[in-house]
């Protein structure tokens, strides 16, 4: 029987322009790792918490860890203890789905800790539960793709319908984050809860000319179909410099860009990694002038999802 496991789940980049709340894509660069180490007494608990600023909560019921695996136990049936140790490897608040991928290296550990009882996307559920404690909304776009890998689609969410789709070669994603936290549940304050019908048409035409792109690999197609009317005008205004930047990275040579997630950081899509240094460049200078610090990530499409580091027996 396995005492101990350790877990990576990837960042990821949620609505990926045109698919608010249903669509995501997971980035190599970088993830939270989690360690799950069996105990003699049933219950959960958070043990240690490594590179989180001492921000985040220890309790099993708002910890995400904690908070997915304990909705995992209670479909396992038993009640197995747990000791939870998490390393976070991404900023809070940044729009690189950090919850999520707490959760989601904790479902992936604890579920090999029992001997791998759940097949991968039955531990979806847990995890939408977690984020819901997290940010207050059950949006499976950060956890889906952390947990699947590549581009994944939430059909539908009642009942969940995940879909996995096609990885272009050569797609290559730059993370532009600067310094400052956006917490999910205030970008998603800012949203209106109906949008015209000419947005909604807007909207669904780029989903499928984005979707359609990636299985044609057909990269002026996805270029096109990067546009959102649904979240970015009202969210672009949280977030300074956003329209000067997405010039900036337009004309360094990226397909398209928007926000990642629910923000601070921006996205932006480019084939090949040839002009990422660039759009970096551009992108640096414009921060600087308006005074903030940025971090910018390069990475390829992640198309394995989360997966185990370490078993001790
Ligand atoms: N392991 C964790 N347990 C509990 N809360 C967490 C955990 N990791 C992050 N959080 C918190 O969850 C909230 C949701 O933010 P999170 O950091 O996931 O958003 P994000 O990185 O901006 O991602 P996105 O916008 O892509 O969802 C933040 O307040 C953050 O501090
Ligand atoms: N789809 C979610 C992702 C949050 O990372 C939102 O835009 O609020």
């Amino acid at each position: 029987m396995m005492r101990s496991v350790k877990a990576f789940a990837p960042a990821t980049v949620a609505n990926v322009s045109c698919g608010f709340d249903i669509l995501g894509f997971p980035i190599d660069a970088m993830g939270d790792y989690v360690e799950v180490t069996r105990r003699d007494r049933p219950g959960l608990r958070v043990v240690s918490i490594e590179d989180d600023g001492g921000k985040l909560p220890w309790e099993v019921e708002k910890n995400t860890c904690a908070v997915a695996i304990q909705a995992m136990l209670e479909s396992y049936g038993k009640q197995v203890g747990m000791d939870i140790a998490l390393r976070k490897g991404l900023p809070l608040g940044s729009g690189m789905g950090s919850s999520a991928a707490s959760a989601v290296a904790a479902l992936v550990a604890a579920n090999r800790l029992l001997g791998d009882p759940f097949e991968r996307k039955d531990l979806l559920p847990f995890a939408i539960v977690a984020e819901k404690a997290a940010c207050g909304a059950g949006h499976a776009d950060n956890v889906a793709p952390s947990l699947l890998g590549g581009f994944v689609l939430i059909r539908d969410y009642h009942p969940l319908d995940v879909i996995k789709l096609h990885v272009p070669k050569g797609l290559y994603c730059t993370l532009l984050h600067p310094h400052f936290e956006l917490n999910t549940s205030d970008s998603r304050s800012v949203l209106r809860d109906s949008i015209p019908l000419k947005h909604s048409t807007i909207q669904s035409g780029n989903v499928a000319g984005f979707v359609s792109g990636l299985y044609q690999e057909d990269f002026e197609l996805i270029s096109r179909s990067m546009r959102d009317v649904i979240a970015e005008p009202y969210r672009a205004v949280l977030i300074p410099g956003f329209y000067e930047v997405r010039e900036s990275l337009k004309a360094a040579g990226a397909l398209g860009m928007g926000i990642s997630g629910s923000g601070p950081t921006l996205f932006a899509l480019s084939k090949g990694s040839e002009q990422t240094a660039a759009m970096a460049k551009a992108a640096e200078e414009i921060y600087e002038g308006i005074g903030l610090g940025v971090d910018v990530y390069f990475s390829a499409i992640n198309t394995v999802g989360a997966y185990v580091l370490e078993e001790k027996n």
